[in-house]
């Protein structure tokens, strides 16, 4: 017969709390699990304090914690080997603490609007009322002569002290489950909440005789203890079926907060939602939270990983977290922590860095354009791909004999920044190098086989360009627009420089006939032929080294016009329609265009007075126009059927 020790109230202010946790936690009973196996392994960890300290010399035995299940009995019980409670302990820590705090924490969440409290974090023993309908809690002290104590309570405000019949130190607590909650009498349901919230605890986790947790926490461990297999195999674990990262950041520090995690950059894939957080916060290892977007910097939120810091106010709502300066500081920490290690593969590893840029480009220009400190961090490892061609690789590793004569340096030579025929540059290092051509003057193109016909060109003039062809370049050349307001940024379309131009060649020939320049004539003839009112017609002769290789018309669209369209468009949402309003530069020195003047002139009046080749003439116009076209939008169908035909026609009338 049990001897009853103490029958008492709970003193709490709130009557009947349990109904209140009940119901603003409804779609979260599960985390009882997690706040009880977090007491049974702080338990644990007194128990070593207590040791080291001296205050126990008594065996510790092998740390442990134990769940089972009674489907008859429809029990539920998380046992540890810890620190247990004395009858007096329990009074004071679950009659009051316990209770005091459930009280706190319900007037908070009350009185929080957003109701959304961080993974509902110190909810605390009481939470177990959640599920149960009586929970029993049986407890042996390490204290030397200690009694083992029984508690139990059935969810209202009274409870019951005896004495338990335990023989071995630690606790027992014991649910007997709602009928409504039977879900936590599967071993199933149990494995993936402690795999969810306690896969990292630091103490094995038994379920049926067998460990269900994995225990060991990588991020806690020092980095230098880790191998590169190590992160894979952690990432892998906690990311399964996805391509491995391509660089990982390990962050622990102990002052002036604590924050151990690792970060990972994953391949950006267009699959996957980015701002959508993907890092899991703990808490002393402990799982809280599968976003993290108060803590982390917007800009971060492609990495994954995981981020542990017991500094991270959790008890607390969501916009109060926004606000909270400590977590302001950890924020700006794990920002420039990422900053560094992007910085130090640059240094380090040029040719890693330069594979991986497709990737980290975007993540890096958007955390440029959305924080100015991380910008100023990396803003001299930007890199943008360029038709510039590095002169090949110095002799490396020159050994240089010092002054001294005795000590040996090793003159490195400079990273290459050409990978697989690929060569990048920071813009740094190409405004230098392009100074004395065009100053402060950047080309760069975003698509390129649409606008190859337009690099070729001012590559063949030596005249470098940049590409910017990530989705997010439009909105970064802007940005850089602003952040460097003496650079200027053309795209190779939109105007022509005057270095690509012969302004000597052809213009000033005059027809004596007509007086006019052939200039004037080839661009009357494109007039007339084309018919379109809002298209500017300009007629130069493009330099080449070979006049058959330019191309005999461009069109060009001026950049203050089309990011004009483009601005709209994204207003709108819509795709950017071409504009009517665009150039037709005609090049004069093709002799293709010289032809067309040629047979134009020499055409022979047919009876009725129209002329032969004039119809020809225009249909040749038309081409050249579509042609040119062509590279800058598609056609669609009824411009792709009129194109096929009169190319038909083309042909037709030159093989007569
Ligand atoms: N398994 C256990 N072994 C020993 N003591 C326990 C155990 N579970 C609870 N306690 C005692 O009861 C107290 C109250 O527990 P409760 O979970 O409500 O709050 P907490 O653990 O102090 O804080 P938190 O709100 O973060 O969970 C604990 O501080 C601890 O002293």
């Amino acid at each position: 017969m049990t001897t009853i020790l103490e029958q008492g109230n709970i003193s709490i202010h709130t009557e009947n709390i349990f109904p209140i946790i009940k119901k603003w936690l409804y779609s979260d009973h599960e985390i009882f699990l997690r706040e009880l196996i977090s007491n049974a392994v702080d338990a644990i960890q007194k128990l070593r304090m207590v040791s080291h300290s001296g205050e126990y010399s008594g065996d510790l035995g092998d740390p442990l914690i134990e769940i089972k299940i009674d489907k008859d009995a429809k029990t539920l019980s998380v046992s540890d080997n810890g620190i247990g409670m004395t009858a007096d302990e329990v009074k004071k820590y679950i009659n009051q603490v316990a209770f005091s705090s459930a009280e706190e924490f319900v007037e908070k969440y009350k009185a929080s609007s957003d109701q959304q409290i961080i993974g509902h974090f110190g909810l605390g023993f009481y939470s177990s009322f959640m599920v149960a309908k009586h929970v029993r809690i049986d407890t042996l002290s390490y204290k030397d002569g200690a009694q083992p104590v029984r508690w139990d309570c059935d969810g209202s405000t009274e409870f019951q002290l005896s004495e338990s019949d335990r023989t071995t130190r630690g606790t027992t607590i014991t649910l007997t489950l709602q009928d409504e909650e039977e879900e936590y009498l599967e071993t199933a349901r149990i494995q993936q909440l402690v795999r969810k919230y306690c896969d990292f605890m630091p103490v094995p986790i038994y379920l049926d005789g067998e460990q269900i947790n994995r225990q060991k926490a990588p991020w806690k461990e020092s980095p230098s203890s880790l191998t590169k297999d190590d992160y894979l195999e952690f990432y892998r674990y906690l990311y399964p079926f996805q391509e491995d990262p391509l660089l990982w950041v390990h962050l622990n520090t102990d002052y002036p907060f604590v924050v151990n995690g690792i970060l990972y950059f994953p391949k950006l894939r267009p699959d996957v939602d980015v701002t959508k957080g993907q890092i899991k916060l703990f808490c002393n290892q402990v799982f809280v939270s599968d976003n993290c977007e108060e803590v982390i910097p917007r800009f971060l939120m492609p990495l994954r990983g995981v981020i542990d810091s017991s500094d991270i106010p959790l008890n607390v709502s969501r916009s109060f977290l926004q606000n909270d300066r400590t977590v302001r500081r950890i924020a700006d920490y794990i920002a420039k922590k990422v900053g560094d290690r992007l910085k130090e593969l640059y240094r380090d590893d040029r040719e890693a860095y330069i594979r991986s840029w497709q990737d980290l480009g975007t993540f890096v220009k958007f955390g440029s354009m959305n924080d100015d400190k991380f910008k100023k961090q990396v803003e001299d490892i930007l890199i943008f791909r360029t038709t510039y061609q590095e002169p090949p690789a110095e002799k490396p590793a020159v050994e240089v004999q010092t002054a001294e004569g005795d000590v040996w340096e090793s003159g490195a030579a400079a990273p290459s920044n050409t990978v697989d025929g690929k060569t990048y540059t920071t813009l740094k290092d190409y405004l230098e190098r392009v100074k004395e051509r065009h100053e402060n003057r950047v080309f760069y193109c975003n698509d390129e086989s649409g606008q190859a016909t337009y690099v070729e060109l001012h590559k063949s003039q030596g005249l470098e360009v940049l590409f910017l062809d990530s989705f997010i370049d439009s909105h970064f050349v802007s940005f850089l627009e602003r952040e460097y307001p003496e650079v200027r940024f053309s795209r190779v379309d939109s105007e022509l420089d005057d270095t690509l131009i012969d302004k000597d060649q052809a213009n000033d020939i005059i027809d004596p006939t007509t007086n006019k320049t052939r200039s004037e004539q080839i661009k009357e003839l494109f007039e007339k032929a084309l018919n379109k009112p809002k298209l500017t017609i300009r007629t130069e002769a493009l330099k080449s080294d070979n006049a058959e290789a330019a191309p005999p018309a461009m069109v060009l669209l001026p950049e203050s016009l089309r990011r004009l369209q483009e601005m709209t468009a994204l207003l709108q949402q819509q795709e950017m329609a071409f504009p009517e309003e665009h150039i037709l530069l005609v090049n004069t020195a093709h002799p293709l265009v010289q032809n067309l003047l040629s047979r134009s002139q020499g055409t022979i009046l047919q009876p009725d007075g129209s002329a032969a080749s004039d119809d020809l003439s225009t249909l040749l116009c038309q081409h050249i126009y579509d042609l040119a076209l062509m590279s800058q939008k598609g056609f669609d169908a009824e411009g792709m059927k009129a194109f096929v035909e009169r190319s038909n026609q083309v042909l037709t009338r030159l093989t007569r």
